[in-house]
């Protein structure tokens, strides 16, 4: 299977990195970059061909959308000449399948994805959404490019990326943002730089560990650490007055609302 990525920032690399790790030859994989530093380090890292968005696309099975949102349009517009049969693949927060195949002039082969950056190493999530007119085919063929990083979940409805793109698109930058501030909180208990990080590492990593291989949920698995009148259950009482599982769904509520926002602002664009 050729794999042609649109783009070759952050979202990408994780991909292409989680893809060749699974055994896809560098050599099926080509990326379209604008910044030359960035086509050198991929091609460096992963070995694969890499072109300046003004060269013609190669020929591929699937192209892969991941450019910014905001971006997607003028990239959509000038590829679709060239698509040649491939199966349009777009993982742009946001932009909803019609307005895709509307930008490449009434493309039906599009699928919209919404991965994460665990992707690089094989332990992504991703939601999936195809619009009806997708063989069975096509959706086969993406499935073993997502499952090769990851899990995948399949959506009937369209407007569930949103929620998708909230809790898995941007989840890791929420847990990322609690081992920064766990790191911070050993800091501030005096702890250097290096014992601080690898405080706050192991105890996510372990904590992550024992609720994925427990019978218990995450509730109960709180409960066996918070001894009645000990140190866990102040440090609770103070998240809960603070609210902080009110502000986490609040978070999330903003990001899902971010990402319908963008795909009403980008739809809104009639032109073809
Ligand atoms: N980062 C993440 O965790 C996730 C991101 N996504 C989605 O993936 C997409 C990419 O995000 P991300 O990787 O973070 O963003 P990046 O900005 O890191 O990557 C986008 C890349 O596309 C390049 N680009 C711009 N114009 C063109 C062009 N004409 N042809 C080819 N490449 C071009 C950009 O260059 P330049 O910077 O010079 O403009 C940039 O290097 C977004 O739509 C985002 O919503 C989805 C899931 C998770
Ligand atoms: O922040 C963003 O818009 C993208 C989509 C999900 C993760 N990163």
């Amino acid at each position: 299977m050729k794999i042609t990525f649109i783009g070759g920032g952050n979202m990408a690399g994780a991909m292409i990195g989680g893809l060749i790790s699974q055994g896809f030859a560098a050599s099926d994989l080509f990326v379209v970059e604008p910044d030359q530093g960035r086509r050198n380090q991929l091609a460096q890292e992963y070995g694969l061909a890499t072109g300046a968005p003004d060269q013609p696309l190669p020929a591929s099975d699937v192209v892969i959308f991941a450019v910014k949102p905001q971006q997607l349009r003028q990239v959509a517009q000038t590829a679709a000449p060239q698509l040649a049969g491939a199966l349009a693949l777009s993982i742009a927060a946001g932009v909803r399948v019609d307005t895709l195949s509307r930008w490449l002039g009434g493309y039906a082969r599009v699928v919209r994805v919404m991965p994460n950056t665990p992707a690089l190493v094989q332990a992504g999530i991703s939601g999936v959404f195809a619009a009806e007119g997708v063989s069975a085919e096509d959706r086969a063929a993406v499935d073993r490019i997502l499952a090769s990083i990851g899990k995948v979940v399949w959506l009937k409805d369209e407007s569930e990326m949103d929620g998708i793109t909230a809790i898995s698109g941007s989840g890791p930058a929420y847990v990322f943002y609690f081992i920064e501030s766990l790191q911070a909180a050993a800091r501030a208990q005096g702890f250097a730089p290096d014992i601080a990080r690898e405080l706050a590492y192991e105890t996510v990593a372990g904590a992550m560990k024992l609720a994925a291989q427990s019978d218990d949920d995450a509730a109960t698995l709180r409960i066996k650490v918070t001894s009645k009148g000990g140190t866990t259950e102040r440090a609770i009482n103070a998240m809960d007055n603070s609210q902080v599982r009110a502000t986490i769904i609040a978070a999330t509520q903003a990001a899902a609302a971010r990402s319908r926002e963008l795909g009403d602002e980008l739809g809104r664009d009639t032109e073809a």
